[in-house]
């Protein structure tokens, strides 16, 4: 099997290292092999970005907008191709990572358009005779540091406004998924980025994503992954005064009121808490119930999680697939263990599944007679594990949901539009949906949290301008 290499001013290059990467639906499986950068092939990335600038910075909107848009064409032809290899290394089923891909083809589609509406200001000076014009101009050179659990979309959405605002890209994306960024980056590479503008850096984050982050030759960090890694990223970023945009974790709300349909109820807390095996930032893991549908909707889940089929995510019928490696399966099973300590009961799940291929499957755990103190209503989980919360009526609903230190997504099902339209101007969440999961995103509109879950200006949409860019202020005096 061959090694899949690094990208480099404008080579492929094998690191000193490489790893298996092993589908977790079937650990028999390897995926493929990939190399490991050491710090000194990252500062060479990072080298060639900074060179690469000056040019690239200065190419027309034109040049970009072409390159984006064929990047984005040849991720949709090949959607099915990269949702297979994403499904395969990750574990989302075939569906949802089939799903992704497309996504990821859409938003650089997107970007395309908007190299073409890159805005700026003209206003009069306060003194006469004096024009004042406000301009975006790049950044620089951007290090991207990316999570496991979307392996391509979140690449992307880095990715594309960074290209496409005329910055250089170093990337390094999450170890334990290397596969869909290495097919990724093959598709940029293929589609004419010229030299240095776009490297990849695969390798582990205590050494390369280490080295981007110390490094004066990258003007801006993106992040996406846990908190802790993302603070301590954010303090050494503001000791070298370096641009800084964090996306972390979350602790959802969804609250289920006595008014709301039960199906549709059900049907998005399921989706929130359990799909894609629930290691998304914006899943829900607190469905906070009132106290007339409780016992329905608790039964009604039950029932609901019963019949989901958790399966090998490359299987045809699979709803779940399994967790994404041992260390996020201990995790999990860990938070079991304290909740039923804690004194929560198990309504469902919570155990170890054995199937045809041997992986890390789980069944969906959904807890009862939880509180919002408890530590399983507290911290991020990051797997299929919820808890209902039962309250007494929308107001405590509403206090119960903010009482978190995250701030992500927020979700209410109800059908009164009274309380839909006071959540959605209440809630402490940087993206509140009303009867709909609190995860599963659109590409062309901001994206992030308040509180602990974000820090720094939004992703996505054309608010990503406000990152990816630096405003120039200029005067001009005609004589
Ligand atoms: N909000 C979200 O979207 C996500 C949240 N999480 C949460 O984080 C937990 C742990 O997941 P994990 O993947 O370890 O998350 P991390 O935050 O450790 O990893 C995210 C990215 O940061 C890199 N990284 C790790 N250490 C450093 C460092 N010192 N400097 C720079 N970059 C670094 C990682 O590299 P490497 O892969 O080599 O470790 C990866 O690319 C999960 O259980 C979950 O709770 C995880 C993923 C996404
Ligand atoms: O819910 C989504 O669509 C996106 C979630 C996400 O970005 C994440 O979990 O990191």
């Amino acid at each position: 099997m061959s090694v899949h290499a690094n990208y480099i001013a404008g080579s492929w290059v094998e690191g000193p290292d490489a790893a298996k990467n092993v589908n977790p639906s079937d650990l028999s499986d390897v995926v493929g092999e990939y190399t490991r950068a050491d710090r000194a092939q990252a500062e060479q990335a990072i080298a060639a970005a900074r060179a690469a600038f000056p040019k690239w910075s200065m190419t027309t909107l034109q040049e970009r907008h072409d390159l984006l848009d064929k990047i984005g064409n040849t991720i949709l032809a090949k959607k099915e191709e990269l949702g297979r290899l994403l499904s395969r290394e990750e574990g989302k089923t075939l569906p949802e990572g089939i799903g992704e891909a497309a996504r990821a083809g859409q938003i650089f589609k997107f970007f395309a358009g908007e190299v073409l509406r890159i805005q700026g200001e003209k206003l009069a000076s306060v003194r006469p005779g004096i024009d004042v014009e406000i301009t975006r101009e790049p950044m620089g050179v951007i290090g991207l540091i990316t999570p496991w659990n979307f392996p391509i979309a979140i690449p992307a959405w880095k990715i594309a406004p960074a290209l496409a605002y005329g910055n250089c890209v170093v990337f390094k994306p999450a170890d334990l998924v290397p596969g869909s960024a290495w097919a990724l980056s093959q598709i940029i590479i293929d589609s004419g980025v010229p030299s240095g503008v776009f490297n990849l850096v695969m390798g582990r984050g205590s050494v390369v994503g280490e080295a981007f982050v110390a490094s004066r030759d990258i003007d801006a960090i993106s992040f996406t992954g846990s908190v802790g890694t993302g603070r301590a990223i954010a303090v050494r970023c503001a000791e070298i005064g370096k641009k800084v945009q964090l996306e972390m974790g979350g602790k959802n709300p969804m609250v289920i009121l006595d008014d709301a349909d039960l199906n549709t109820a059900v049907g998005a807390a399921t989706n929130s808490a359990f799909f894609s095996t629930g290691q998304r930032c914006t899943a829900s893991s607190r469905l906070i119930v009132t106290e007339g549908i409780h016992d329905r909707f608790v039964a009604a889940m039950t029932e609901k999680l019963k019949s989901l089929k958790v399966d090998n995510a490359l299987k045809q019928g699979t709803e779940m697939g399994p967790v994404v490696d041992q260390s996020q399966l201990d995790q999990d099973l860990s938070y079991i263990d304290i909740g039923v300590k804690e004194g929560a009961k198990l309504a469902f799940g919570g155990e170890r599944l054995n199937r045809e291929t041997e992986g890390f499957y789980l069944s969906p755990a959904l807890f009862i007679e939880t509180t919002n103190d408890m530590r399983i209503s507290r911290e991020e989980i990051f797997g299929p594990v919820a808890s209902v919360i039962r309250v007494k009526d929308y107001e405590a609903a509403l206090a119960t949901a903010n009482d978190t230190e995250f701030g992500l997504s927020a979700g209410i099902a109800t059908s009164s539009l009274k309380y839909a339209s006071h959540f959605k101007r209440a809630s402490q969440a940087g993206m509140v949906m009303v009867n709909l999961p609190t995860a599963g995103v659109d590409y062309h509109v901001p994206f992030g949290g308040r509180k602990g879950s974000s820090y720094g200006p939004r992703e996505q949409g054309r608010y990503a301008a406000e990152f990816y860019t630096v405003v120039k202020t200029a005067y001009t005096f005609p004589g």
